[in-house]
């Protein structure tokens, strides 16, 4: 990602827990909030011993491993089998991003498999760990029926290296789609995904949440299932007809993650938000972004679903920009007169400064090469093209003020016509 040259960034909802103003030889032993079901949210976290008492039963087990130093950036050098607390036994690494490495538990009280997050022990890392787990707590306290956002289980501080333990889901919608080498997901199945993940935003602005970094490497399917159906494709040179198998999930069912970037929504933010191909006009021009910042990156997501690569892959914002105008028409001439002085030089009289500003031959072609949004989902979608192009206008809609909500997206007819049939 691209966005921590402006960390630390978000407000701090209250101000320090005691547990990282411990002295640092206290560090080697860890304290524990276990949530268990959420009614303990609130309470302190203990402080418990590293290593119990050698007496007790099975304990040579549960010891932890000798003290390895960080590496360079702070990341945990664990080795598979190792203990994380005498709790969890660590089977594999399953995923690493910004913030750490998700490592892949055996948890011994519950019996069952955990996804930890272990946080590298740098201090802004740290500080915004403790943010998320605020936010997976308040999330968890309210989302009654826990389905849509990911569930935290517990969390510690073990070795200067903030744990977060969640329940254990399966590969995400990116995984999905590499694995399917970028083939697209069916529409049936989109609709599903699409009215889970709108489910998800609208409960998060409803608690004055704004997630700011939905991409699909952040919706992860519940479960890992799946099956192998034959897909037909004529092979043009030999005219023969050949068969491709493509992977589809078993069940539909997402779960959205990564809380760490999510900000309160009382007020207009203004700093670089959101992975680059996400990121909406109003963060890249400058112009203060609020709720509506999700939904723009749930319109990207959607065509990324369909289409099987991403909208707009650029890594340069007046590319950007002029990659949004190509496939969804000029951007309105009041969002332009108001840029901030970082976007300024995107602007020449009142409009985009392009082709005149592009920086390559090649950046021009690549806008070029690119469709008017209704054309590119007709190219995807067999049935029910006219509703979702429908929906994606108006999740893309460039002015935030207009762009429809979560709730407003949910009762769009690309959801509710009763004649399509469910995944
Ligand atoms: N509960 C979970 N179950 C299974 N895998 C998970 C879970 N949580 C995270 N992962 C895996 O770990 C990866 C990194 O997780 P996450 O996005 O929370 O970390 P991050 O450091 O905040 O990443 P980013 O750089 O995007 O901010 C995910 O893309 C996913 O593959």
């Amino acid at each position: 990602m691209d966005y921590f040259s402006e960390f630390p960034r978000r407000p701090r909802k209250r101000p320090r827990l005691a547990w990282d103003s411990f002295p640092k030889s206290q560090l080697g032993g860890y304290y524990e909030q276990d949530l268990g079901n959420v009614a303990s949210y609130g309470s302190h976290p203990r402080l418990l011993p590293e290593h119990g008492n050698p007496f007790i039963k099975g304990l040579d087990q549960r010891g932890s491993p000798p003290w390895r130093d960080d590496d360079k950036d702070g990341h945990y050098m664990f080795a598979i089998g190792d203990n994380l607390t005498p709790r969890y036994k660590i089977g594999k690494k399953i995923g690493e991003g910004t913030f750490g490495q998700v490592l892949e538990c055996w948890d011994r009280d519950t019996k069952e498999m955990v996804a930890i997050k272990v946080v590298r022990s740098i201090k802004k890392y740290r500080e915004a760990a403790m943010i998320e787990i605020d936010v997976l707590q308040l999330l968890g306290k309210y989302d009654r029926t826990g389905s849509r956002c990911v569930q935290i289980r517990n969390w510690f501080d073990y070795r200067n290296h903030i744990c977060i333990v969640f329940e254990m889901l399966g590969p995400s919608l990116f995984d999905f789609l590499r694995k399917n080498n970028y083939r697209p997901f069916p529409v049936d199945l989109v609709r599903e995904l699409g009215r889970q993940l709108l489910e998800c935003v609208a409960f998060l602005h409803d608690m004055s949440l704004i997630h700011t970094d939905l991409k699909p490497e952040n919706i992860l399917f519940v479960s890992s299932e799946h099956v192998r159906v034959p897909e037909y494709k004529v092979n043009s040179p030999a005219h023969r007809e050949v068969v491709l198998y493509k992977r589809l999930p078993k069940s539909s069912s997402i779960k959205v993650i990564d809380f760490g970037s999510t900000a309160y929504g009382h007020r207009s933010h203004n700093y670089i938000v959101s992975t680059r191909h996400y990121r909406a006009p109003e963060v890249i021009l400058g112009l203060g972004w609020s709720y509506p910042c999700d939904i723009w990156s749930v319109g990207c997501i959607l065509v990324e679903l369909c289409s099987g690569s991403a909208l707009f892959q650029t890594h340069e914002n007046l590319e950007h920009l002029a990659m949004m105008e190509r496939v969804l028409g000029p951007i309105p001439q009041h969002m332009l007169k108001r840029v901030d002085r970082h976007a300024e030089k995107y602007v020449k009289r009142g409009r985009l400064d392009w082709p005149e500003g592009a920086t390559s031959r090649e950046s021009i072609k690549s806008v070029l090469k690119l469709p008017r949004i209704e054309n590119l989902i007709m190219q995807h979608v067999d049935h029910s093209a006219g509703d979702l192009i429908d929906l994606v206008q108006n999740l893309l809609r460039y002015e935030p003020a207009n762009r429809i909500t979560a709730h407003q997206a949910l009762r769009h007819p690309f959801f509710s016509r009763d004649r399509y049939r469910r995944y």
